[in-house]
């Protein structure tokens, strides 16, 4: 096991890989209740929507581990979910069961741009400050992420955004799990972040804000069914060939290629993986994921995808695929602990995400921000991840930038061809989206 993960020369051992394997799985378990929360309100049965949460998320993230050997986890991502039941289920009033045959169908077509080599060239196509504003851009959304689920800014409507009611004990036990996290990395505690998730959900017991589990029954549950939404992107297949369900299938791709690509490349450089500027094994990384989305929607989900909450365990040392497949392993777990995880709040996840988006933004520094040509679509990229609440346009908005900055500075030689395919493409997809 240490040759096939390359323990050694990776400079980590077993015991610090699953530290991080079970600190991605506790920043990530929120997903096993968000998903059939938000899911479940296109009609989809949320105990059938929970067991397929796990299972896509325990099969795509061990595939990741074993065969790309990335410590990087994949779930159901919180973007595409939110697209898939409040746009085209509940928006376009298209069936939840053709909905999820559109997610098979991106998830097909993934696998076949992976296999033919465009994926990865295209990743590979991206200037490296480009590469390193994706990865800040990301540390913001997720620290946005963190920061909105533990209600420490809240929705405002004349500012859109406002500080929240600090004074809530909720809110007050994710402020203070977040000072405990800091407190201990600053004393150069690795997994500070991990500890500090434990003190937080044991605080939060202590003073009655987490319902401490009790007896047998509040522990161990059985395995929900699978059976209403197991097989229903298949026997829907059919349904997909319409102009409307072409356009959300292209979304489904779209979104998922570029926040994949942007994920992978920001975990792997935390990592320390990248090499020459360039994703090794990406084919394989690509691949994964591109499986992964096809496992969970025949299961019952929407897109699985690479998770920017890897970085938790990468910031605890997780270095190899093994982290991956302890993620993989507590995910399977999950699916008979189902009322544990319920110990895991917002609260308690919160502060490891606000402090991944620390870790995370440091790429700034190695950006030339004294290049306009180069500072304004960085600025871009980074900003609108968080303000539009995508990954995936706040990547088009920084790319379409890209070529016209370079080029008014005399810079053309140095775009690669890709890049001007994709302001196209960026383009068109603002176009059609609208
Ligand atoms: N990269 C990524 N990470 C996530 N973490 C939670 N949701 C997402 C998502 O949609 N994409």
């Amino acid at each position: 096991m240490k040759k096939y993960f390359q323990l050694d020369e990776l400079g980590t051992n077993i015991r610090r890989e699953f530290v991080a394997g079970l600190t991605t799985f506790l920043a990530m378990a929120y997903i096993l209740f968000v998903n059939p929360n938000m899911l479940s309100e296109t009609g989809m049965d949320a105990d059938a929507v929970f067991a397929a949460t796990a299972i896509a998320a325990a099969i795509g993230t061990l595939v990741m581990g074993l065969v790309a050997k990335y410590p990087v986890a994949l779930a159901p991502g919180m973007g595409l979910n939110a697209f898939f039941t409040y746009t085209v289920v509940i928006g376009f009033g298209i069936p939840w069961e053709t909905a999820l045959a559109g997610v098979l169908a991106s998830g097909l077509i993934f696998i076949i741009l992976t296999l033919s080599g465009i994926r990865e060239k295209v990743i590979n196509a991206i200037p490296s400050s480009l590469k390193l504003a994706v990865g800040a851009g990301i540390g913001l959304f997720i620290a946005f992420i963190g920061l909105q689920n533990a209600n420490i800014v809240q929705a405002d409507p004349s500012t859109l955004l406002a500080l929240g009611d600090i004074t809530s004990p909720t809110v007050m036990l994710a402020i203070f799990g977040l000072v405990v996290s800091v407190i201990l990395l600053a004393y150069g505690v690795k997994a500070g972040i991990f500890y500090g998730m434990i003190i937080t959900a044991v605080a939060g017991m202590i003073f009655g804000l987490i319902q401490p589990p009790s007896g047998l029954s509040g522990v161990v549950s059985s395995v929900p069914s699978l059976a209403p939404t197991f097989g229903q992107a298949v026997l829907h297949f059919g349904e997909i060939f319409t102009l409307e369900m072409l356009v959300v299938i292209l979304t489904f791709l779209f979104v998922d290629f570029f926040d994949t690509a942007g994920t992978l490349v920001a975990v792997a450089s935390k990592a320390g993986i990248m090499k020459d500027n360039k994703l090794p094994r990406a084919g394989k990384a690509l691949f994964s994921d591109a499986s992964a989305t096809v496992v969970g929607a025949v299961v019952g989900t929407s897109t699985t995808t690479a998770y920017v909450e890897s970085t938790t365990g990468v910031s605890v040392g997780g270095r190899s695929g093994l982290t991956s497949v302890f993620t993989a392993g507590f995910f399977l777990l999950a699916l008979f602990f189902s009322p544990l995880l319920g110990v895991v709040t917002s609260e308690v996840t919160a502060p490891a995400l606000i402090i991944v988006g620390v870790l995370m933004v440091s790429a700034l520094k190695d950006i030339p921000w004294d290049k306009f040509e180069i500072a304004v679509p960085a600025f871009f990229t980074v900003l609108m991840m968080p303000l539009t609440y995508s990954i995936a346009t706040g990547i088009a908005i920084g790319f379409i930038f890209y070529p016209i900055t370079m080029l008014v500075k005399g810079r053309g030689k140095e775009i690669h061809p890709i890049m001007y395919g994709l302001f196209v493409i960026f383009i068109l997809y603002f176009i059609f989206l609208n």
